[in-house]
């Protein structure tokens, strides 16, 4: 579903690669957690798979294509097969949580009949049933967090990349939060998360692929955080 071939992305001014020839692949459904320090290179290397960033060298494929020879303008339809969770959860402040999730699909083109459908199944699906007209500062942290996954699977993607979903939020919340990328990843979505937080790697017990410095030094099944912060 994902695969790097020797992949490297340097930045412009930058002495040392973020990220320095790394091959990896990650198949159809799996459930993979990024790790590794701060600046060892796991948002480049989710960025690339968004192509909002270009590899310097080497070559990154997404359900069997190289995206870096796509089309500019067949990159919108890439990355509509792509929900993307932040730490931060970047929710339109003046829409109500189901116009959030509602827009997702508006700007795609759905039909109306289609949105009204699908808003409230998801809405459910994350457990945020009966909220769907309140608007984002009336919801605690985790409910943001929530209705951000909501936005990110109502197209049902073939992949969801995380980064950092857990970090504004307490470790009850956290535990939420991942049981419902769980489920996701268990309709067959692919998930990619990045993360500081080991305990929940500890926990899941998925295969963890460790950066440093821009190489992965870890690939490990059924893994554990393992290092120190
Ligand atoms: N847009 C950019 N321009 C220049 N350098 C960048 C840019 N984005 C990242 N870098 C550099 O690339 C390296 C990898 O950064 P990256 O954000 O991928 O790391 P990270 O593992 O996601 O870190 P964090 O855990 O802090 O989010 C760092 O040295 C960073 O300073």
């Amino acid at each position: 579903m994902i695969r790097f071939e020797n992949v490297s992305k340097s930045y412009a001014g930058q002495g040392r690669p973020a990220l320095d020839s790394v091959t990896v692949e990650v198949e159809k459904g799996e459930f993979v957690f990024l790790v590794g320090a701060s600046g060892s290179g796991k948002s480049t290397f989710l960025r690339l798979v968004l192509r909002e960033a270009r590899p310097t060298t080497g070559k990154v494929y997404v359900a069997g294509k190289e995206i870096n020879r796509l089309a500019g303008w067949k990159v919108p339809a890439l990355r509509r097969q792509i929900g993307t969770v932040f730490q931060d959860f970047r929710l339109l402040p003046n829409k109500t949580v189901a116009e959030n999730v509602a827009f997702a699909l508006q700007v795609i083109g759905k039909s109306r009949a289609h949105i009204n459908k699908v808003v409230p199944d998801t809405l459910e699906l994350v457990g945020l049933e009966g909220k769907g007209n309140r608007m984002p500062d009336e919801l605690s942290g985790g409910e943001q967090q929530r209705v951000a996954v909501a936005r990110a699977f109502v197209n049902r993607p073939m992949i969801l990349i995380a980064d950092e979903p857990t970090g504004n939020l307490d470790p009850n919340t956290s535990v939420g939060i991942m049981k419902l990328l769980d489920r996701i990843n268990r309709t067959g979505t692919t998930v990619v998360m990045a993360t500081h937080d080991a305990g929940i790697v500890d926990q899941m017990r998925k295969r963890v692929i460790e950066l440093e410095g821009g190489r992965v030094v870890r690939d490990q099944s059924r893994g554990v955080y393992g290092y120190q912060q």
